[in-house]
């Protein structure tokens, strides 16, 4: 399976990122295929108004690497990472924008938005979020944004790890061991059970096989 990682601190040596590679590093010990963009490379500039700025064949006329990204490693991605720091009790710019942009590619406007939403649909996501404060509230708007869009793109939100620092490289040294967390979310990424339990649901009553580590 294909997993993509974008980092959205503009920090490449920060903390979120980190997490996100060791994310990453789970992943590739089962075998899966892996891949990094820090998306401050790539998307370089917010939405706009799409009525005034799509090209006259419905394409959206912002013009930096974002469509490449997006057609490309971020369509055939079978997994999703977004790492973020928490900025100011919510999700770093570049990764707001990034989402935003997605309206260019997905609504009617644009001539390939049906096939769009079919390769944006159905992936495994997990979230990897540092964060100076440890008070639990501070990430629970930006980790409630980012689950309502696994759900609303039909994706199986695998996780949340969650590191609490600030000078670079600090995640390491979190007592909570974050970033050993983030290498067990990677290698469970396409092998968890991901519930959304209604009343009337079918449960076998068994969580994990017997034998589970
Ligand atoms: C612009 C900005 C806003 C921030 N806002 C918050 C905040 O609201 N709450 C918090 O706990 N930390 C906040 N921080 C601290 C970062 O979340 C923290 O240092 C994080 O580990 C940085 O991740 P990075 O190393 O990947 O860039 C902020 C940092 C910056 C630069």
């Amino acid at each position: 399976m294909r997993v993509l990682a974008l980092s959205s601190s503009p920090r490449k040596d920060g903390n979120s990122r980190m997490l996100a590679e060791a994310v990453l590093s789970g992943a590739a010990s089962n075998g899966h295929q892996i891949d990094l963009v820090d998306l401050a490379d790539v998307v370089r500039a917010p939405l706009r108004d799409c009525r005034t700025c799509r090209l006259s064949d419905g394409r959206c006329g912002i013009d930096d690497e974002y469509e490449e990204l997006l057609r490309g490693k971020v369509a055939d991605a079978d997994a999703w990472i977004f790492a973020t720091p928490l900025y100011w009790y919510g999700i770093a710019g570049q990764l707001k924008i990034f989402i935003d942009r997605l309206f260019c590619y997905t609504s009617s406007g644009n001539p390939d938005f049906a096939d769009m939403i079919d390769r944006l649909k159905g992936k495994r996501f997990a979230v990897a979020l540092t964060a100076e404060e440890s008070y639990p509230g501070a990430v629970v708007g930006a980790t409630a944004q980012l689950q309502e869009l696994a759900r609303y793109l039909r994706h199986e939100f695998v996780g949340v790890v969650r590191g609490v620092a600030n000078s670079r490289g600090e995640v390491q040294r979190d007592p909570a061991k974050p970033m050993d967390q983030a290498y067990a979310l990677g290698a469970r990424l396409f092998d968890g059970i991901v519930s959304d339990y209604r009343v009337d649901s079918e449960r076998s009553g068994v969580i994990w096989p017997t034998g589970a580590a």
